[in-house]
């Protein structure tokens, strides 16, 4: 079968194609002295989060949904010469080293093919693969230390990159830990051929902008979070672009406390049906939008805010949204909510991937009509994110009629 071309206009279209990645070395590398960091909030059990990863994968398989993973990709960009030379420059430009570590690197990362410099690009560099003769920068580093961090948030495919109608918007990541992950989407999606021809609508120098931020909530519709990861400057410089290819007529720009519970808009609300939310409604119900649309000048028009609930509502055409919400009782919410139990993957309107454990917030998805795929992860939890986090659609049936 042809294999179709990227296009994204909602979250809850049939998926059709999703990109993973199989949690690996990286998360070897995470101890209690990195952890935090590295934003993760415990030591995963590796082999664990693996098989878990593995039911998630097989759990989309069943349902026709075709897996790519991210360094099967990065690999066979890799191949072209112009791709090895966009990520070693990425991969060299750390700041914090000297002319002789740099020579160093560059001299360890040609001797790689392609596989093995994909696998280090996630994985990083551990101070005992690069040898000695590196100069005084890496001598006097503590051998524990990474010559290159690894990048064990890659597994969270959603904030590296958003695909918007058929063009791909790779993010510029707002932590530190995070920053080389944008270079890895911006890498396949250039050099690919499977992506080739597909047009950027935004960058990994501009403002931050995570892509657990953006909810395309209808065609034409997009909700952008703005809090931890995302800027007011990244939520603008999106709904500009957006507005200049002409099929974005709203973009709400939703306020969320800066704070780790609430890191990503799709930590309180993800879409589980064409006029459905699940959402943690200590947070949901007194959520505001900013609403932008296209100004006459090129610049995005502002009002508001309103209750994003009811904005959304309005620019979606409906006359409400429904709100399924997060458990029953305000402590079972907040528990589910911390173990993204509002983290959903639409499959299909009214069909969900959610994580088990978050038994209230799954029966109560069910007494409202949607089937519940349920997945392990106790161990993928431990980054903080569920099963929107950890997939990035990169074809879904379109809602819109063109
Ligand atoms: N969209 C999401 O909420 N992604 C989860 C990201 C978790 C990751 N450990 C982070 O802190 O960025």
């Amino acid at each position: 079968m042809a294999e179709s071309r990227p296009y994204v206009d909602s979250e809850v279209g049939r998926l059709r194609t999703v990109m993973l990645h199989r949690p690996g070395p990286e998360l070897r590398r995470l101890t209690p002295r990195n952890n935090g960091s590295l934003l993760f909030d415990g030591i995963p059990w590796v082999a664990r989060a693996q098989e878990e990863h593995d039911a998630f994968a097989e759990a989309l398989r069943a349902h026709d949904v075709e897996v790519l993973y991210v360094d099967q990709l990065l690999a066979e960009a890799l191949v072209d010469p112009g791709a090895r030379k966009d990520i070693t420059e990425v991969l060299l430009s750390d700041r914090r080293w000297g002319d002789t570590l740099r020579r160093r690197v560059a001299a360890h990362l040609d001797d790689l093919d392609a596989e093995r410099l994909a696998a280090t690009v996630i994985a990083g560099l551990a101070h005992d693969e690069l040898g000695g003769g590196a100069g005084l920068t890496f001598q006097l580093m503590d051998q524990h230390d990474f010559v290159l961090e690894p990048l064990p948030n890659t597994l969270f495919t959603r904030d590296s990159s958003v695909w918007i109608r058929d063009a791909a918007a790779v993010t510029s990541m707002a932590m530190p830990a995070r920053l080389r992950e944008s270079a890895i989407t911006g890498t396949i999606y250039r050099w690919h051929p499977r992506f080739a021809g597909s047009s950027s609508l935004y960058g990994r120098d501009l403002e931050p902008l995570e892509g657990g931020d953006v909810l395309l909530l209808a065609p034409g519709v997009v909700a952008v979070g703005v809090g931890e990861r995302t800027t007011p400057a990244g939520a603008e410089r999106l709904a500009t672009r957006l507005f200049s290819e002409k099929t974005t007529h709203t973009v709400l720009a939703v306020p969320i406390a800066q704070q780790r519970a609430t890191m990503h808009l799709d930590t309180v609300c993800t879409m589980v049906d064409l006029d459905a939310v699940v959402a943690y409604p200590a947070v949901a119900d007194t959520l505001m939008a900013y609403r932008l649309t296209r100004g006459e000048t090129g610049e995005p028009r502002v009002d508001g805010p309103r209750p994003f609930l009811e904005a959304a509502a309005e620019a979606m055409g409906l006359e409400r949204l429904r709100v399924i919400p997060t458990g029953l009782d305000p402590v079972t919410a907040e528990r589910e909510q911390w173990d993204d139990g509002n983290n959903t993957l639409c499959l299909a309107p009214r069909l969900a991937v959610a994580y088990e454990r978050n038994v209230e917030t799954n029966a109560q998805l069910e007494d409202a009509g949607i089937e519940v795929i349920r997945i392990p992860g106790s161990e993928l939890g431990s980054g903080r994110g569920g099963p929107r986090c950890m997939s990035c659609p990169i074809v879904r049936d379109p809602l819109s009629a063109g």
